[in-house]
């Protein structure tokens, strides 16, 4: 894999799909996804801060969910994706990659449910069945893989891009303007998207869905989710073949009790692989909160740590999206250069705000929970809940419910202390409520948020470059 100075790699372009079919559909998508970086195996962490431990030294810890004790070639991946893997810099599968491969790889296929901590390597162990999967000498679709957002699903694809740089794959997405209007066949190895456009595609049979022998779904808990995206999920399911049908595997570092349940029958039969309530969080991410002495206070606290958000890169979440919007002109206004991304903006200006972000030209990003899955950007050493994510932004049904969003909640967080870096989160609590749902979370995840004084910004760069050291 071609790495730039900064230590990019540039996704394969595919440009092998015949002409014929050519024709009938642009194998480039209109927007590609922006470089994802790559994992050197000993520089974790590029900021002014000293990082002390190795990856190297937490895959050997067998306490530590990047431990692994096979190598890549023990997992049973045939040579030219080993090749993918190695280019992109990975030595040694992690420990969800170490005992997912080989259950996912087995025949006859069986389905999956795979739960592991945010960054600790998920989509390798889907992609790489994806790619192991597809017979590359016929043109037809089969494998397909769903994801919650636009934003998840370009990185996803640039993942299946990289490492089957080796392999002919053919690729296509099913993501909004993506795809010309008046398009008719899709003969995508594997297409990546989101459900409604997935299921546009289906039903009008741009995708043959005849062939396809593997469905993934990442984020599997927020798409099977009855307040999420389950109904879409579930048509998408509807439409691919019965018997034999695909192999299914749903990956997520959480699955609360209601959603699990669903999964199973989802994914009858399933080889689990599960969490303890107590493993929930990555151990790298430090959990700090600040106690503002009202809304707007907040925001007075926010642009007091710019700095601070501006070592690394940092991504502030909001409850709304007019707050994102209303807080990054705000800033902007003062002299801050900031960006916003939320699911009201057109599709376009979504891609570019996230690509300008992972190539580090914005470093800080106001946002909504619409990527507060999934999205993977190495330098993301900070995360504000600036306002913490709770039940009734999850649909209809919890429209009274002002609990916290426990899942919710470890996703945002996990945004940062990707594969074993470190990293640290900050709540803002400005009242009662939100106290008191910010103690909800603490208990819940057993592990202790440490209060920083709003007043003094030395505490708060001491407390950061500790927790990141
Ligand atoms: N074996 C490996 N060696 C080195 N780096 C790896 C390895 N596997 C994955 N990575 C890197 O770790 C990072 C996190 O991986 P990934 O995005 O798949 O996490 P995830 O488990 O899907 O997280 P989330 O739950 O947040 O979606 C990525 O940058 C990826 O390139």
């Amino acid at each position: 894999m071609e790495k730039d100075a900064d230590g990019f790699y540039t996704p394969k372009t595919d440009g092998s799909k015949p002409e014929e079919e050519a024709k009938a559909v642009e194998t480039q998508p209109a927007t590609e996804p922006a470089p994802v970086p790559t994992s050197a195996s000993t520089d974790l962490f590029s900021s002014t801060f000293e990082v002390t431990v190795t990856l190297a030294d937490q895959q050997a810890d067998p306490d530590s969910p990047l431990y692994s004790a096979k190598s890549f070639e023990e997992l049973g991946l045939n040579p030219d994706l080993l090749k993918g893997v190695y280019a992109l810099g990975f030595s040694k599968p992690s420990k969800i990659q170490e005992r997912a491969l080989p259950l996912l790889l087995s025949n006859p296929p069986q389905n999956m449910i795979g739960q592991s901590q945010s960054g600790t390597g998920k989509t390798a162990a889907f992609v790489l069945t994806m790619l192991s999967r597809v017979d590359f000498s016929k043109n037809k679709t089969q494998a397909i893989c769903l994801a919650p957002s636009r934003e998840l699903a370009r990185q996803i694809m640039s993942v299946v891009v990289a490492m089957g740089k080796f392999t002919p794959v053919q690729t296509e997405y099913a993501i909004k303007d993506n795809l010309p209007k008046d398009v008719t066949r899709i003969t995508a190895h594997i297409v990546v998207g989101t459900p409604g456009t997935m299921i546009d595609l289906l039903r009008r049979k741009v995708i043959d869905s005849s062939e396809i022998k593997v469905f993934v779904l990442d984020e599997a808990d927020n798409m099977l989710d009855q307040d999420g995206l389950s109904d879409q999920t579930l048509r998408v399911k509807n439409m691919l073949p019965r018997q034999p049908s695909p192999q299914i595997i749903l990956f997520s570092a959480t699955f609360p009790d209601h959603v699990r349940n669903f999964a199973n029958k989802f994914a009858p039969n399933a080889n689990k692989i599960e969490l303890q309530k107590e493993e929930l969080s990555v151990e790298g991410i430090r959990q700090f909160y600040m106690d503002c002495r009202d809304a707007e206070h907040k925001y007075d606290i926010l642009v007091s740590l710019y700095q601070l958000l501006t070592i690394g890169q940092s991504i502030i979440f909001c409850q709304h999206r007019h707050t994102a919007d209303r807080i990054a002109q705000r800033m902007v206004a003062e002299g801050h250069k900031v960006a916003s991304l939320h699911g009201a903006k057109d599709a376009a200006e979504r891609d570019s705000v996230i690509d300008s972000f992972r190539e580090g030209r914005e470093k800080v990003l106001i946002t909504t929970n619409v990527i507060a899955r999934g999205i993977d950007i190495l330098q993301v050493n900070m995360v504000v809940n600036y306002d913490l994510p709770l039940m009734n932004e999850r649909g209809s049904q919890h429209s009274s419910d002002s609990r916290p969003d426990i899942e919710t909640y470890i996703h945002r967080i996990g945004r940062t202390g990707r594969f074993g870096r470190k990293g640290i989160s900050v709540n803002f609590v400005h009242d009662q409520r939100t106290w008191q749902q910010m103690e909800e979370i603490e208990k819940v995840l057993g592990k202790k948020i440490i209060r920083i004084e709003t007043n003094d910004l030395d505490e708060m760069e001491e407390a950061m470059k500790k927790a990141l050291k």
